[in-house]
């Protein structure tokens, strides 16, 4: 088990209620995308797993620890098993590309190393390497205020690809980035996560990229699962149900949510599949 969430109730600090009562699993391996319209509690659940917010009652267990981990080390040693890519990468300006990919792995290297390569980048090859397979390679030494938000977002992308993490978390991961480049992004994560055996949940607005590209489909409707079903077995009739307080055409990547407007839907309209 890659982990599970047993009856998880979440509070923001305000004392807002984003996740009533969720109980979610995966095997190790598996790759799921949560959907959903805005504010239904996709980030919310992603921070639950990367242990960034604590549950308020319920049972979290995520690669085998129980959450909240505690001691300090062993929730670092968890940390460090546990990649997450942002939408918005929190990526200091002044930082080089080759730095902010290292960092992926500062929590699996020890604490002389990570100080060293601050200074001294310590693997300029690997770092290279996985800007390669982002198509970033030209921008190794570049700083991160140097680059658009859709070079960013694979930056980060990049740098979950170094880390190695048995557990990846990508919270709108190439929201940034145009149709083609967004569909060829999501395909790298999930055969990365297919090749090395880790578990990939990413949530993302374009249903027609999580259906073509993900087996497992999770639809999250005001803090709750409203369906939980594979990716064949998601029909129109779900997805309208869901969308539905938005009053809008499903968001896909040629219409982004913003764009969408009252109309057809147009689940079986524009990808190829990525499998
Ligand atoms: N830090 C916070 N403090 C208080 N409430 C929050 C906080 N973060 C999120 N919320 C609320 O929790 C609910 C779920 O938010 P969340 O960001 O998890 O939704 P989401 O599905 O990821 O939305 P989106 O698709 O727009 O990113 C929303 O009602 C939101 O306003």
């Amino acid at each position: 088990m890659s982990f599970q969430l047993n009856c998880v109730e979440l509070a923001h600090a305000d004392g807002f209620v984003a996740l009533p009562d969720v109980s979610l699993q995966a095997q190790a391996g598996e790759c799921v995308a949560l959907i959903g319209p805005s504010g239904a509690g996709k980030t919310s659940l992603i921070s639950v797993l990367g242990t960034a917010l604590a549950p308020r009652s319920g049972s979290a267990t995520v690669l085998g620890a129980a959450l909240p981990a505690a001691p300090d080390a062993a929730r670092r040693a968890l940390r460090a098993r546990i990649g997450t890519v942002h939408q918005a990468p929190p990526l200091p300006g002044r930082q080089r590309v080759v730095t902010a990919v290292l960092a992926g792995r500062l929590g699996q290297w020890p604490a002389w190393k990570s100080l060293a390569s601050l200074a001294y980048p310590m693997d300029i090859a690997g770092a290279r390497a996985a800007l390669e397979r982002v198509d970033l390679a030209d921008k190794l030494f570049a700083r991160c205020d140097a680059l658009s938000g859709g070079q960013l977002q694979r930056v980060g992308i990049a740098r979950v690809l170094y880390q190695q993490a048995d557990l990846v978390l990508a919270d709108e991961p190439v929201s940034a980035l145009d149709p083609v480049l967004a569909q060829a992004t999501v395909r790298l994560l999930v055969d990365d996560a297919a090749a090395r055996g880790a578990t990939l949940v990413a949530s993302l607005h374009a249903v027609d990229l999580a259906l073509s590209c993900f087996p497992r489909i999770v639809g999250i409707k005001a803090g709750r699962i409203a369906f939980d079903l594979p990716a064949h077995e998601v029909n129109d009739t779900l997805l309208h149900l869901l969308y539905a307080s938005e009053g809008q055409e499903l968001p896909t990547l040629a219409k982004p949510r913003s764009q969408a407007l009252a109309g057809t839907p147009s689940r079986t309209a524009p990808l190829a599949v990525c499998q």
